[in-house]
């Protein structure tokens, strides 16, 4: 099974993983100047993690970074994430702020994709899926665990109830505690993709031994990886210049 998302005509699901790279000022300045920076940077997606943001709480000013962002890169698919701590994100905020951070940020129609955490609860993620297509921005529903690597049918399940609840692209990152548990997210993707996926999917094992799992995605089925440009947004990002390297060498092999 297969399915892509097309963003701004870069097509995620198709051929070689697409890089996205994340911005994590903490300033409207700091930010712009990052945007700048990426110009001359080889990559297909944006994610402006906002968690990283000094002023993430007041809806005001995160509409006007982000307008400022955009003036500097109008034609880059964004993706809008808020990271909350308890999973691996800089701050955290109640569940009603969440909520009405995206919606705000979903209806400027200064971002292509928002990502929302699983975990957030059912009916939250179901309402801000329904409330962002509807202005057009598609969903990456995720999940991160920075201690460990479930299990595989953990894995698959989570990925499942992603698609499930109406995200366009589930995602979920891990820490591997050894070898084999990177082992066990690229099977758990392989899986996914073969067998229960209609849509793209995105998975990392993350730290130095999951960097195979950043680089291996158009063999096991994760359509998109995080490559860093000045600093990494979490353990093992690579730099994009490597990253790209690596995903069209593995592309003219297959
Ligand atoms: O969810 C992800 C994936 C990520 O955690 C990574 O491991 O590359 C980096 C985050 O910025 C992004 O939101």
């Amino acid at each position: 099974m297969s399915g892509t998302v097309t963003v701004k005509q870069v097509i995620i699901g198709e051929d070689e993983p697409k890089i996205c790279v994340p911005l994590v000022g903490l300033t409207a300045d700091e930010l712009k100047e990052e945007a700048e920076a990426l110009k001359s940077l080889d990559c297909d997606v944006v994610e402006w993690r906002v968690d990283f943001f000094e002023q993430a709480e007041d809806i005001e000013a995160v509409k006007a970074a982000l307008a400022g962002i955009r003036s500097v890169i109008p034609d880059l698919p964004l993706l809008f994430t808020f990271r909350s701590a308890r999973e691996g994100g800089e701050k955290e905020i109640s569940p009603e702020q969440y909520a009405a951070l995206n919606q705000a940020i979903a209806g400027t129609g200064l971002v292509d994709l928002i990502d929302v955490e699983l975990f957030t609860g059912e009916e939250t993620v179901k309402a801000l899926i329904s409330e962002a297509h509807k202005q057009g921005v598609f969903v990456i529903v995720s999940n991160h665990d920075f201690d460990k690597t479930p299990d595989k049918e953990e894995i698959i399940s989570r990925l499942r109830k992603a698609q499930e609840l109406g995200g366009d692209i589930p995602k979920i990152a891990v820490m591997p505690n050894h070898p084999l548990d990177v082992l066990t997210l690229l099977e758990a993707t392989h899986i996914m993709k073969e067998k229960y996926a209609d849509r793209p999917v995105i998975t990392m094992s993350m730290s130095g031994i999951g960097v195979i799992s950043r680089l291996s995605g158009e063999v096991f089925g994760s359509a998109l990886t995080f490559g860093a440009a000045k600093k990494a947004s979490a353990p093992g990002q690579i730099a994009v210049s490597e990253l790209r390297q690596v995903l069209s060498l593995l592309h003219r092999s297959l």
